[in-house]
């Protein structure tokens, strides 16, 4: 379970991003966090796998407080939970299978890790992984000749292969067409329903985060102001999420057209 206790996220710049979160998530549910730009749902998300460092109140995750890790037990911790970026973060110039190993080089000896030579049950887990998101196929493919939707998937065999608890999206499909987006979200509905993963994602489509997940956190101007299942989200509570969305629009344009 992940459990936010009143949680602030200050950032140096003096940005309250995140204002007294409390919220509790249970394992496997698939929770999308919804919200206008710079509301702070990255932050949120970060925030789980100490990407981001809390300001104050208690972030528990398994029962851990995050806060309170050092050193080796936050690398330790940060392996049980996967992150997904809108990036892919891939070694494009090298083998698919390569990039799904590189989640396995911490755990090599000091020569291993030299010589980049894997051992055989870090090679079966990978290639279980690739085979859990449909691209075994591209195994010894360079990453540079797959679609964005197969570089989104190798990423997710990366995540995969390490049995993560969570999995942490922030903007998995924002670079992607509709039709890749929906064989991504596919993907992370199967392996949340599959194999119990809890995927906790930020995303701006909110059509299909209204499609995906079970649950929505709304968040504004860094305090949630939703979270219910899914089936409970109305035009009016989107409205009321996304309030101040035509004024941000508008003071944007005028920005813009202040340089012209
Ligand atoms: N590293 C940082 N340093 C300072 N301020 C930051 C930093 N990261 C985010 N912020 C600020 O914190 C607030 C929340 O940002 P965050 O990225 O969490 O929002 P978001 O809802 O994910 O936005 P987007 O959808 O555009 O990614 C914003 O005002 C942002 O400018």
């Amino acid at each position: 379970m992940i459990e936010f206790i009143n949680v602030n996220k200050t950032y140096t710049n003096e940005i309250k991003a995140l204002k007294q979160i409390n919220l509790k998530i249970e394992q496997g549910e698939f929770v999308a966090v919804i919200g206008l730009s710079g509301a702070g749902k990255s932050t949120l998300i970060r925030c789980i796998n100490r990407m981001h460092e809390i300001t104050s109140g208690q972030l528990i995750v398994g029962g851990m407080d995050v806060s309170k890790l050092r050193g080796k037990e936050v690398r330790r911790f940060r392996r049980r939970i996967g992150m997904i970026f809108q990036s892919f973060n891939l070694v494009t110039r090298t083998t698919v299978l390569k990039n799904v190993l590189v989640s396995f080089v911490p755990d090599l000896s000091f020569i291993r890790k030299l010589t980049g030579v894997y051992i055989k049950e870090h090679k079966i887990k990978a290639l279980t992984a690739l085979d859990q998101v449909g691209i075994l196929d591209k195994a010894f493919v360079r990453v540079d000749q797959l679609s964005g939707g197969q570089q989104q998937r190798v990423a997710l065999a990366r995540t995969l292969s390490q049995n993560p608890e969570i999995i942490l999206a922030d903007e998995p499909i924002a670079s992607l067409d509709p039709v890749t987006s929906k064989i991504v979200m596919d993907d992370f509905k199967r392996i949340n329903k599959e194999m119990n993963i809890s995927v906790i994602m930020n995303i701006h489509h909110v059509e299909i985060a209204l499609q995906y997940a079970d649950r929505i956190i709304g968040v504004r101007e860094g305090a949630i102001v939703f979270d219910d299942q899914t089936a409970k989200v109305t035009d009016d509570i989107l409205d009321y999420i996304y309030k101040g969305q035509t004024e941000q629009v508008l003071a944007e344009i005028a920005k813009e057209q202040a340089y012209v």
